[in-house]
């Protein structure tokens, strides 16, 4: 039997206190996909299976709703869209029924995993049902998930495409090592400091003993481990472009993100280490492509130098633009054969339907990507780059709302970071600074009012601290709000303000119960990406710009590069965009971060 983390999931201020381990058997609900309704089970509904496995007082009803999003979390395990499936027929204990369920919450899935019998994983993209009765379902997984990422290549459609020897070398930069180093001295022969193309990196490196060890992604019952390989990125020996003929083009699309610069400048600076002369931006993202007042920029070593100096885009960005065939049309027009494009999820889309089109058109370009997102929401990679940077700056906004709660009297401090879909920043910048006293994420819903509620617990706070700084991530409460359904140019839903909400309703809930509050609300939303790239995300983008030129070379096209475990490797595309990245509220790392705010559950 293991147990969770310590949680309190009230106070003692009336309501009710639980100051104990509680398993994540206690977090469970279930989503109606079909339907779009969240619904919960009750604890007490399931207190017959969980006594027998969790002791508790039974004064703990408190039940955190997760939803279909995390699926983000157990992605990697998985794949993308790979739901669970999980039979309830199979199961002994009838109590409840999926009416067309497309996923379980990660936690629900634990609890049926442990009710059922047997369980059924169903790979939606693919249809196919992994049978875990077959002794070489493990070996079928893992073929199988080799070629889900094998990568794309020129080779693909031009067969008799002719790889040369590369023109990128490292050789002769390395003084000998020792005599049992490759002969002595790096030699063509033995050592060239290319990566090999069978080279492999692993991309799961726990192996989970059970299903509810606290983040576990599990593919069978018995938490298998199952190994699962991808790409390495690097300088290949040969590659599939003459680098003094080709043209290559740089665009950046979607929001800002600290870091653009340094990683147009490394590719910049990587592509003429190959011997590449033709180098363009392309202005103001895909609408660059199609926009006849716009005009590509020419870039070279001399242009960039100092770019990544700044934050922002050299070329622009934008959201919104041309039409796939715009682009290609454009591509063909212009001559390009390497297109970097950095950018989001919605980018990404783009850029592998570009490179189908190119395909389909029998144009011999590599499209390649390279992951843009402070919101960290891409699937797969420790961090995309611009992350690390947002966190740091969204650290100086709490530390000012600290400052200012602190020193006023019954003092609240709201703090509303970026983050439409997932609270990685949130949860990151409130572990960073230690002065988060609530922090509310779009993947844990919450309730403001009522006697579980984000306000109580404020007036709590004010009344045994005197103080309190609350940290929102934009895309938290949504449902609390009115939905409109305007759209950016890009398609994405434009969120309502869940910080002015808070806000407003914190001061009318204070109002009414006669306690004076000093509140301050503080939205630094641009603040924390339009800025320059912090040394660790400066070197990120650097490895990630010069491996994207590698790719490019090596003859890969449709792929991204990102990093994986501290290593840094190839992905297709559409292995890191079927949806977007979420918190997993069952990992360890949202565990530590309410042990660092001390909140309770707010439902
Ligand atoms: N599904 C898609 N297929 C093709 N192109 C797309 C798709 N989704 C978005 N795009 C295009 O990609 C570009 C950027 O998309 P979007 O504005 O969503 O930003 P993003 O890349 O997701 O980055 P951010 O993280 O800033 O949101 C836009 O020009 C948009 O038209
Ligand atoms: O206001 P803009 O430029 O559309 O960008 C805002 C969005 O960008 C993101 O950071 C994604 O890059 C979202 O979290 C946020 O909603
Ligand atoms: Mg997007």
């Amino acid at each position: 039997m293991e147990h969770g983390r310590q949680v309190k999931t009230g106070k003692p201020d009336g309501h009710h206190f639980c100051s104990k381990f509680v398993s994540d058997w206690t977090f469970v609900s279930v989503r109606t996909v079909a339907l779009e309704k969240q619904f919960y089970i009750a604890y007490l509904l399931l207190s017959p299976i969980l006594q027998s496995s969790v002791p508790h007082t039974g004064r703990c009803s408190s039940i955190v709703r997760t939803d279909r999003r995390l699926m983000g979390s157990i992605s990697h395990a998985i794949g993308p869209k790979l739901g669970f499936h999980h039979q309830v027929s199979h199961c002994s204990n009838g109590l409840f029924g999926f009416n067309g369920d497309k996923f379980l919450s990660l936690s629900s899935r634990k609890l049926f995993g442990r009710i059922c019998a047997s369980v059924d994983v169903r790979d939606e993209r693919k249809n196919t049902t992994i049978d875990f009765s077959d002794p070489d379902w493990k070996m079928k997984y893992q073929a199988d998930f080799e070629k889900r990422f094998s990568l794309p290549h020129i080779t693909d459609v031009f067969g008799d495409a002719l790889p040369i020897p590369s023109t990128f070398c490292l050789k002769m930069r390395s003084p000998p090592v020792s005599d049992a180093f490759a002969g002595g001295y790096p030699s063509d022969e033995e050592w060239h400091g290319y990566v090999n193309n069978n080279d492999r990196v692993l991309l799961k490196v726990i192996n989970y003993s059970s299903r509810s060890s606290a983040g576990a992604e599990c593919i069978d019952p018995n938490c298998t481990w199952v190994e699962q390989w991808v790409h390495r990125a690097g300088p290949r020996e040969k590659i599939y472009f003459k680098p003094e003929e080709v043209k290559a083009a740089i665009v950046t699309c979607g929001g800002l993100c600290p870091g653009l610069n340094d990683v147009i400048r490394q590719i910049v600076i990587t592509l003429e280490i190959y011997g590449v002369k033709k180098i363009v931006g392309i202005p103001f993202g895909y609408r660059g492509f199609s926009d006849k007042e716009l005009t590509e920029m020419p870039l070279s070593r001399k242009v960039v130098q100092n770019i990544h100096l700044s934050g922002g885009s050299l070329l622009g960005v934008s959201r919104g633009g041309p039409t796939i065939d715009e682009i290609v049309d454009s591509l063909q027009e212009r001559g390009i054969d390497l297109l970097f494009v950095l950018g989001g999820n919605g980018t990404h889309a783009g850029a592998n339907v570009i490179h189908n089109e190119c395909r389909k058109r029998r144009l011999k370009v590599a499209v390649v990507g390279v992951p843009k997102t402070i919101d960290n929401d891409i699937l797969l990679m420790d961090k995309t780059f611009g992350f690390d940077t947002a966190v740091e700056e969204a650290q100086r906004a709490i530390n000012s709302a600290y400052i200012e709660a602190h020193s006023a009297y019954h003092g609240v401090g709201i703090v509303k970071l970026m983050g439409r879909s997932s609270g990685f920043i949130a949860m990151q910048a409130a572990l960073a600074s230690g002065q988060i006293d609530v922090c509310l994420i779009p993947e844990v819903p919450f309730q403001l009012h009522g006697p579980h509620g984000v306000l109580r617990h404020l007036k709590y706070l004010i009344e045994t601290k005197g103080s309190a700084v609350v940290c929102v991530a934009e895309g938290a409460g949504q449902n609390l709000l009115q939905k409109t359904n305007a759209t950016d140019a890009s398609g994405n839903i434009i969120l309502g303000d869940i910080g002015v909400y808070i806000q407003q309703e914190m001061k009318k809930y204070f109002k009414e119960i006669s306690v004076p509050v000093d509140v301050k609300y503080i939205d630094p939303t641009y603040m924390i990406r339009a800025c320059r790239a912090n040394a660790s995300d400066g070197i990120l983008c650097t490895v990630l710009g010069q491996n994207a030129v590698h790719g490019a070379f090596a003859g890969y096209s449709g792929i991204t590069v990102g990093i994986c475990n501290t290593h840094y490797v190839y992905l297709p595309i559409p292995e890191v965009i079927s949806y977007a990245r979420m918190l997993d509220p069952n990992s360890r790392m949202w565990h530590r971060c309410l042990t660092s705010t001390g909140q309770p559950d707010f439902m």
